[in-house]
């Protein structure tokens, strides 16, 4: 029995989990102890490494979240919100750190995580990186020096297989300019314009979703004033990023009380 934690992967065979296997794998601070996939993939009981192309690793790959969870420190988990809000009552359940990549979550799916992290400790985050997560910090910076004269909007472009929009990062840039100007982001948000629209409402925030090819993640915050633009941006070109920031959120949250916490937190932001 090792003295690091243990970690599962949910979601195994998507585009972050196996980045997040892989990330697991070269770690020496933490052991890749399950991986999950829904019920009748076919990769059920194979081994995850071979699985993925590779040599073995001695974890086969398996569809049932109780008995993964149960030999875990911590749950990653990019899945989609269904499978989230269940795994977050199941995680608690095992006394797992819950970090929580996964985007489009509902109120309701945001309340019932809160629920489980009264008992347990969740790490969640629309971006795991250590840039937009610095972008957040000066996004709300940046709105809170500036009046509403200077319009916000919000640009995000993601490979054509997303099914959320606005992304999770956006929202997250979203809610910074609004805490920055003292609002909040319900009463201001102006999504999927089309059509005869009337003119820009002064004081809204606009958001703008590109969808096409490969593309990791691209985020704009534009303050378009009279005159003069400014633009805060990031460009992920590589999803380790986000892999690297949901391992370090595991270790993180080791040590933690129960609760709510973010990506932030996790750097110290
Ligand atoms: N927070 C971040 O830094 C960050 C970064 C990248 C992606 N994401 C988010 O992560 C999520 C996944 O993205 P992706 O590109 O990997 O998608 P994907 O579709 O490639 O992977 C999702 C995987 O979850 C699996 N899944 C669904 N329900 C399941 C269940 N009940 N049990 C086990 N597995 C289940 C699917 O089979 C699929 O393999 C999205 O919401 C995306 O927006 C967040
Ligand atoms: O590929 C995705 O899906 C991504 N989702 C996150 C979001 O919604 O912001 C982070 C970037 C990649």
């Amino acid at each position: 029995m090792s003295d690091i934690p243990g970690i599962v992967i949910t979601g195994a065979s998507g585009r972050m989990g196996q980045m997040l296997i892989k990330s697991v794998l070269a770690s020496d601070k933490c052991r890749l102890v399950g991986a999950l996939v829904r019920d009748g993939h076919d990769w059920q009981g194979l081994d995850i490494g071979v699985a993925m192309g590779g040599q073995p690793v001695d974890v086969p790959v398996t569809s049932d979240p109780l008995e993964a969870f149960a030999k875990a420190q911590a749950v990653i988990d990019f899945t989609t919100p269904a499978a989230t809000v269940d795994f977050a009552g199941l995680a608690a359940q095992a006394r797992a750190v819950h970090v929580i990549g996964t985007t489009g979550l509902t109120d309701n799916d945001l309340k019932a995580i809160n629920a489980a992290a009264r008992h347990a400790v969740i790490v969640r985050a629309g971006n795991m990186s250590l840039g937009v997560n610095l972008l957040v910090k000066l996004t709300k910076q940046v709105a809170a020096a500036l009046d509403e004269d200077f319009d916000i909007e919000v640009i995000e472009s993601h490979h054509n297989q997303k099914v959320d929009a606005p992304s999770g990062t956006a929202l997250m840039l979203g809610e910074a300019a609004a805490e920055g100007r003292g609002v909040s982001l319900n009463d201001v948000s102006d999504s999927g314009r089309n059509g005869i629209t009337g003119a820009r409402k002064k004081g809204d925030i606009g958001f703008s979703a590109i969808r096409g090819g490969d593309i990791v993640g691209e985020h704009d915050v534009l303050f378009a004033g009279h005159g003069e633009r400014i633009v805060l941006r990031h460009m992920a070109t590589d999803r380790a990023l986000f892999a690297g920031g949901a391992v370090k959120a595991a270790l993180w949250g080791q040590d933690k009380r129960p609760g709510e916490y973010d990506m932030l937190d996790v750097l110290g932001l």
